[in-house]
């Protein structure tokens, strides 16, 4: 029997990746999907085209208080920062436990829930309902960094670039076309959220200097990992390569992947692995689309374990040439 996932914030860019994901998936289906904006309107008249929407299917706005009325299996909190706490302590309120995944920063550094980022942590899943999902660069920037863990000789430094749905729909300069237009906005240059979140997950340093660019979505990694000792590169590319052998969604490269390659796409690209000449200082670059493996296909992710069903179950595994 199909599982049915509420999304609350669903008019967000995260919010829209994940009804679509959603409406696809064989064995969910959508409970309800909340924006204040968008309330009483259809949502398959925002998607065209999609498959599996019941076109009277309409956007709800419910108090945090009524969330656990609508009686979903699961829901997915894909609101700003800030906001999770207060719906679910509506649901604990009323004595209900559904699956929650929250997307936001809230519950990242709270050990009594499950961190999903699969790949990394899955091993650590005991049935938890309430998983919290990683931060997009913190994705990105783990996967790049955990297969040489053993072999740093001290802090990691990540140059991140991101396309500027990564600030969401919330008018800001990081997200204003004008601003952005022939622009690198540097912002958050010590002590970003996700700079703190991988070197809590991780166990080590890394340090993190965040941009946003004028491209829509897709984002860039390149990191900068002092070694303990000298290296081939033949060696590392093989640590990547077995590390990830059996992980679908991480793909591992020769050469530098490529943002342009990885908007629409649900996996991670590692590659462009490059040494000092003393081979004591590796260079790798990961791209992902913020908005998918940085999201909502890790949202899907994490539904899919909770679910007991096959990790990747309702992902697209498509790989285009770009
Ligand atoms: N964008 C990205 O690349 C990534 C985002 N995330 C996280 O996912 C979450 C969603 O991100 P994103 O889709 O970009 O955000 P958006 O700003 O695009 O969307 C936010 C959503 O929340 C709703 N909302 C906004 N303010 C409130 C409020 N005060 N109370 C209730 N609902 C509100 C909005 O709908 P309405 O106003 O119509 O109710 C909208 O649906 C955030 O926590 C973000 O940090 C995580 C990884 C990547
Ligand atoms: C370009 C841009 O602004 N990106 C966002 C990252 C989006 C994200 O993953 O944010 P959360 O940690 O809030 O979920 C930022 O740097 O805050």
């Amino acid at each position: 029997m199909s599982k049915s996932v509420g999304i609350v914030g669903a008019r967000g860019y995260v919010g829209a990746e994940l009804i679509r994901l959603i409406a696809g998936h064989p064995d969910f289906e959508l409970a309800f999907v909340s924006s204040r904006e968008l309330v009483g309107q259809r949502v398959a008249d925002q998607f065209e085209g999609v498959a599996g929407i019941d076109p009277e299917l309409r956007y709800v706005a419910p108090s945090n208080e009524e969330l656990p009325g609508l009686g979903a299996d699961a829901v997915v909190l894909a609101l700003p920062n800030g906001k999770a706490a207060a719906c679910v302590a509506a649901f604990d309120n009323a004595g209900m436990d559904p699956v929650i995944v929250d997307l936001s920063a809230d519950y990242r550094f709270d050990d009594t829930w499950y961190y999903g980022l699969p790949e990394l942590t899955r091993r650590k899943y005991a049935g938890q309902r309430r998983i919290s999902n990683p931060g997009c660069y913190a994705t990105a920037m783990q996967l790049a960094v955990a297969p040489m863990l053993d072999a740093l000789a001290g802090p990691v430094q990540c140059f991140g670039v991101s396309g500027y749905s990564g600030a969401g729909t919330s008018p800001s300069d990081k997200n204003d076309p004008e601003k952005l237009r022939d622009n690198l906005m540097p912002y958050a240059l010590t002590n970003h959220i996700h700079e703190r979140e991988v070197t809590r997950q991780l166990g080590h340093e890394v340090q993190f200097l965040p941009h946003v660019a004028p491209h829509f979505r897709g984002l860039t990694i390149t990191a900068n990992l002092p070694l303990s000792g000298a290296f081939e590169r033949d060696a590392i590319v093989s640590r990547y390569r077995e590390r990830y052998a059996d992980e679908p969604m991480v793909d591992v490269l020769d050469e530098a992947p490529w943002v342009s390659r990885i908007a629409g796409q649900h996996h991670v690209e590692l590659g462009g692995f490059t040494l000092s000449p003393d081979g004591r200082r590796l260079v790798v670059v990961a791209t992902e689309d913020n908005l998918l493996k940085g999201a909502a296909t890790q949202a899907l992710q994490n539904l899919n374990l909770a679910f007991g069903f096959d990790e990747n179950r309702g992902i697209p595994q498509v790989r285009h040439a770009g």
